[in-house]
């Protein structure tokens, strides 16, 4: 009898669900998006009831398209868009909507944070304090809504409150754990130092679990509503880039991936915290018990495509879309696109910033637009990829993942961009496998991920550099670097006319 696990893939735009049966195949996937929510500038939102609604109905499509009887899925695990903050009050239930990762109203307290600790917070948490994170959200609530912090008993992640939905088990998971800046990452502990310092009371702070520790099963309540079985059992999943990481087999330090889903992230695993990037790139836990991970984040990576097909070609087919780009060629007939539309994290932690078409021609058409949308976000990824090059690290190739993996061309563009081989997965849907080898390996399937992966990661093409782009988009890449000093000023000053 074949038995079965379930990757839960909570992202930015949708929500992902894989059933994997135990030879790693991808039996069936379902998928629900849900809205965002941005009712200022810099504000991005969600209601932490849309994803457990989404998460119920995909998996009531993953039943039903999948094949398999609900008593045969051993377990079930989780991938989640990070640091989000979702607060609960005595009941467990959600005070005001989840404040997302890429959520920038939190200048303010991200430079209060810097101004009280400096070094010290680096040293502790390994990460600067940045406004995505799940600290500096926690200090907007209590200087701007006093009346509900007041209220708040805990705070969770977002996939940590789905799970909690479906467990009724109150816990946050590590690696995510890590994306609050409230966790001394060496230690894998709460951070009494840093909760003091800003007056957070420890008492908020859940118990901590383990990626591949198992923290229940289904509630009767949930059971009923989703068709999964009360006997699945339940694992504490990943952040989504740590499960993207994995699910993609990035399980050395000589490897790397990129990942374009609502963000955009090259990662590379850490075996240890002793890597010092002085807080230029962020340094996690990882999903990976005892391992870290290091990355760089574009904040707007597939957002800036979807953002300029919902805005200027609404009614035309992704695909169809993105390929409209192809006959633009190299360098789209001189246009530049910067993608920082909510402000950038690496390699400029500028929460003010905005992003910018350059080198506007008459000439021009959409496709040349499209073409310089995909080319700018991935200029900012070898903005990233330099940065690991500057601390002495170079990869022989990336493995790319996530929904801007699921155009031939965008590889291709990638490839010649980072003038380094690209490695196309069987599934781009990382994340969620990597939450179902999270499963497998928390069910004793496997001794550990390495093995897991031998069976459950396939590559399926790898997609070379052609050299005269890659000569071509060197040249490129030195001028759009200039774009960043060059417009900060000015869209900053943009921004603020809005006040
Ligand atoms: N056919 C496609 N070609 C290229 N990019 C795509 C395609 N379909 C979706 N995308 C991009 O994938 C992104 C969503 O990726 P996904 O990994 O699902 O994100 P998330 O996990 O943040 O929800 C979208 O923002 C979109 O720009
Ligand atoms: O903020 C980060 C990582 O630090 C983001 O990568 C989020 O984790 C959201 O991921 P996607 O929805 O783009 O997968």
């Amino acid at each position: 009898m074949m038995k079965y696990v379930i990757g839960v893939d909570l992202g930015t735009s949708a929500v992902k669900v894989l059933l994997v049966d135990q030879a790693g195949t991808v039996v069936a996937q379902a998928s629900e998006p849900y809205p965002l929510a941005q009712p200022h500038p810099g504000y991005s939102e969600q209601n932490p009831d849309d994803w457990v609604r989404g998460v119920t109905k995909a998996l009531q499509t993953l039943l039903k398209t999948g094949g398999a009887a609900p008593a045969d899925i051993e377990g079930l695990s989780y991938s989640g868009q990070m640091h989000g903050l979702v607060l609960l009050d005595a009941a467990g239930k959600p005070l005001r909507p989840a404040i997302l990762w890429n959520d920038t109203r939190t200048t303010k307290q991200s430079q209060e944070i810097t101004a009280k600790m400096g070094a010290r917070f680096l040293a502790i948490t390994r990460n600067r304090p940045l406004e995505g994170f799940t600290l500096p959200k926690l200090l907007w609530v209590k200087e701007n809504e006093p009346a509900i912090f007041a209220q708040a008993k805990s705070f969770v992640l977002p996939k940590d409150y789905v799970r909690y939905r479906m467990t009724g088990k109150l816990e946050m998971e590590l690696s995510d754990a890590a994306g609050t800046v409230l966790l001394d990452v060496g230690k894998k502990q709460w951070s009494q130092e840093v909760c003091a310092a800003f007056d957070i009371p420890m008492s908020l702070c859940p118990p901590l679990v383990e990626a591949t520790q198992r923290v229940g099963t289904i509630t009767p309540e949930f059971a009923q509503a989703s068709g999964l079985a009360t006997t699945t059992a339940v694992f504490g999943g990943g952040a989504d880039n740590a499960c993207g990481a994995i699910g993609a087999g990035i399980l050395k330090p000589d490897q790397a991936m990129c990942s374009i889903g609502t963000s955009g992230v090259v990662l590379t695993y850490e075996p240890d915290a002793a890597v010092d990037y002085h807080g230029q790139l962020h340094l996690f836990n990882h999903a990976v018990p005892n391992a870290y991970y290091s990355m760089g984040v574009t904040l707007a990576a597939g957002f800036s495509l979807s953002w300029f097909k919902q805005t200027f070609a609404p009614d035309v087919d992704f695909t169809a879309f993105v390929n409209s780009a192809a006959a633009a060629g190299v360098g789209a007939h001189g246009l530049l696109f910067t993608p920082y539309i909510v402000g950038e994290r690496t390699p400029y932690a500028d929460a003010k910033v905005r992003g910018s078409f350059v080198g506007v021609d008459a000439r021009q058409t959409r496709g040349d637009f499209v073409r310089a949308v995909l080319e700018g976000i991935t200029f900012s990824f070898k903005d990233i990829l330099d940065i690991y090059r500057q601390n002495g690290k170079a990869f022989s190739q990336l493995v790319s993942i996530g929904g801007g993996a699921k155009s031939p061309l965008w590889l291709q563009i990638q490839a010649d961009i980072f003038n380094t081989p690209i490695v196309r997965l069987q599934s781009e849907q990382g994340p969620g496998l990597g939450a179902a080898m999270l499963t497998a390996v928390g069910l004793g399937w496997f001794k550990d991920l390495a093995a897991c992966a031998e069976q459950f990661v396939h590559g399926k093409q790898v997609y070379q550099p052609d050299p005269v782009a890659a000569a071509q988009y060197a040249k490129l890449h030195a001028l759009y670097q200039q774009v960043y000093p060059a417009t900060a000023p000015i869209t900053a000053g943009l921004l603020a006319s809005q006040d």
